[in-house]
This record gives C-alpha cells, structure tokens and sequence, in this order.
C-alpha cells in the first residue's frame, strides 16, 4: 500500500508516526435508506492501541481541504438507537454530509468520552439521580472529557491530511488538532438532534464545555 491515500506528502504532526495497513471498500446502507460507498481504512502504530478506523468518502485526488469529523464512539446512540445523547443522528448526517463535499470520518474508540461502556452506563445511573454527565464522570474518578486526539493525528497524518475543516460543535477537538500540528481550517457545526431524553445532557455541553450547539427555543420536544 502507498504511504498515503490521499497523494500529498505526509504531514508531520506532533504525534508518533503511524502508517496505513488495510484498505477495503464498504457499502452501507442506513436504516433510512441512505447508501453510500466507503473505503475503510486500518493503520499500524496509533499511540493508544485501539482499533481506530477511517471512513474515506469520495475521491481524495479531488478534494481542496477535506471535511473530517471525528467521531466518539458511542455503542447505545451509533447502534442501538439510544436518544439519551446525540450520537446516532449525528453520525448518520456526518457520512452524508463529508459524502457530499469529500473527506474522511474517523470512527474514534472512545466510547464513553474515553472512560468505556461499562463506566459510561454507571455515569448514567447517576445521571438518574440528578447529576449531569460531567459531575458523573467527576463522581466516579474521571476526568470530565478522557478523550486525546493523538491517534486522530496519527491517521490524518498517515492518510496524507494535513489541512481539514472539521465538522463539531467541541471546541476542544479543534484545540487538540492544532496542538497536534494539524492545520483546522475552519470548524462545521453539526445538526441539533434534540429529544426529550437528551435535552438536558446538550444543554450540559453548551453551559460546561461551550459546545456550539443552538438550543434556543428548544424547550422540549418528543423524542
Ligand atoms: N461518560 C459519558 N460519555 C457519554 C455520555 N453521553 C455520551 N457519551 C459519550 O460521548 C461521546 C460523544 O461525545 P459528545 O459530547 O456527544 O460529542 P463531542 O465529541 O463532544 O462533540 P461533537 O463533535 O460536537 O459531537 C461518545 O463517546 C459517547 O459514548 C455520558 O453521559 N457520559
Ligand atoms: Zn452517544
């Protein structure tokens, strides 16, 4: 495999090197019936060790700067549809919307904000009792957000990315990147996927993290 897809020279950032193991094209179909075709993309060497993916979508050789979201894994919002959070949804537009301008998402395992599933579903157990997501985490001996982009860095870096917009309402994200060495043209809010179960929580991530999300006038709503 050559070591970069996307045919520039490799950037350098401030992280470890990592380099491109396996490319293998996927098609998917979402349960509302979007299709689109990826190239999944594995690497060799990301600092933390976890099986870290890239979805490739369109054709790097056509892309100016790419549009790249960094996805958190999240296994009852991706897969099981949970509404407590934003996850699911904002996956779904993620592939649609780097689909239509070409870029890469990359599928991060860090479910949890770094902490697991099973601590997570703890954090949510206390949640139900009043606490919100941050004072749960805290709670229960982690840090509010356990998440480092290092490896993230690594798989741009590898993929030939130097420069991206990025699509999230986290300033924090964007702040990691650059402090990685990784040029963050500009950021791309994402939709606001707002339900009854999770309006509390996206209001958490406004007041505590500054998330660029627009609650305004979301008051509640079914989900
Ligand atoms: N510990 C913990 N993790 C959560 C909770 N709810 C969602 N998550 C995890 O948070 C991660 C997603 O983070 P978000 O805060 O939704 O999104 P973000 O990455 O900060 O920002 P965006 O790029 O704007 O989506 C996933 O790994 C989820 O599993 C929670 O209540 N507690
Ligand atoms: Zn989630």
């Amino acid at each position: 495999m050559s070591s970069t897809i996307h045919g520039l020279a490799a950037v350098t950032p401030l992280a470890p090197r990592a380099t491109l193991r396996t490319r293998v094209r996927i098609p998917l179909r979402f349960a509302d019936g979007y299709s689109v075709t990826v190239d999944a993309v594995t690497f060799h060497g990301l600092a933390d060790g976890q099986e870290h993916v890239a979805l490739v979508l369109g054709d790097p050789s056509t892309w100016e700067v790419p549009l790249v979201r960094m996805h958190s894994e999240c296994l009852t919002g991706d897969v099981f549809g949970s509404t407590r959070c934003d996850c699911g949804p904002q996956l779904r537009e993620a592939v649609e919307r780097i689909a239509d301008t070409g870029g890469v998402l990359l599928y991060l395992r860090q479910e949890g904000r770094g902490i697991g599933l099973y601590n997570k579903l703890d954090a949510y157990a206390l949640q139900d009792t009043g606490l919100d997501t941050y004072q749960a985490n805290r709670a229960l001996g982690f840090a509010e957000d356990a998440r480092d982009y290092t490896a993230a860095a690594q798989m741009l870096s590898a993929l030939g990315i130097g420069e991206l917009d990025l699509l999230t309402n986290n300033p924090d994200k964007a702040a990691q990147l650059r402090d990685l060495g990784v040029l963050v043209r500009r950021t791309t809010p994402t939709g606001v996927f707002a339900t009854d179960s999770n309006l509390r929580y996206l209001h958490a991530k406004v007041e505590h993290t500054q998330h660029d999300i627009d609650l305004a006038g979301i008051a509640g709503l079914v989900g």
